[in-house]
């Protein structure tokens, strides 16, 4: 349901989505070809705290990112004419993904498994979350978050697609919603 009180291309794209998938990378492509800046919220917080993600978890706990990562959240959707790219995690807190859906467009995107496992291998340094876990333990974290991606405006399926592919799908996409609710 997409909430009407102002005009649909002004709000903010959310781009949300297991880590991985594409949020960051894509979000570059994304915000160059709408023009609009990109805020990339893992980056914000790790610009402010001075360090990577992993480096918070170890010194300060998942908790306090995930609090510090909220009231980021919620403060940057709240802005017009953005590219929000939230972490994989985001979704987790009821009032983000309220935030979110009733400021923004969010953009689901979605990756198969078997497409997100050739991944992993550049991932699982950056992302805590993924470290000390078996390839099991993953598959069932990556089942288990796509309860929290459920609810979304807007799905693009990522398959073998490139950056620049699911950048453009993702237009393709916004193009029809905005043409639909004018
Ligand atoms: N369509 C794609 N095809 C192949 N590789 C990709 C694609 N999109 C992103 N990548 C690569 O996958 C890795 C993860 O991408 P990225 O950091 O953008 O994911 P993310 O969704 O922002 O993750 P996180 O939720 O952890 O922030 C990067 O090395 C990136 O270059
Ligand atoms: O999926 C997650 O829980 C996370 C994803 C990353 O984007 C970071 O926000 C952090 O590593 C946690
Ligand atoms: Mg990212």
């Amino acid at each position: 349901m997409i909430n009407r009180d102002m005009d649909i291309r002004e709000k903010s794209i959310v781009l949300i989505g297991f880590m991985g998938v594409g949020k960051t990378t894509v979000g570059q492509l994304l915000a160059q070809k709408l023009n609009r800046s990109l805020v990339d919220i893992d980056q914000v917080i790790e610009n402010d705290f001075g360090m990577p993600t992993t480096e918070i978890f170890n010194k300060y706990g998942e908790s306090t990112f995930r609090k510090y990562e909220k009231e980021t959240v919620i403060s940057y959707c709240k802005q017009k004419w953005k590219i929000i790219s939230v972490g994989g995690g985001a979704f987790l807190n009821e009032e983000v993904r309220k935030a979110c859906l009733s400021n923004c467009l969010v953009v689901y995107l979605d990756i198969p498994w078997e497409e997100w496992k050739k991944r992993l291998h550049m991932l699982i340094d950056s992302r805590p979350v993924l470290q000390g876990r078996t390839l099991d333990e993953i598959r069932k974290l990556f089942d288990e978050r796509q309860k929290i991606y459920a609810t979304h405006h807007l799905k693009v399926t990522i398959d073998a697609k490139s950056a620049a592919e699911v950048a453009d799908d993702i237009v393709d996409c916004l193009q029809s919603a905005w043409k639909i609710h004018p």
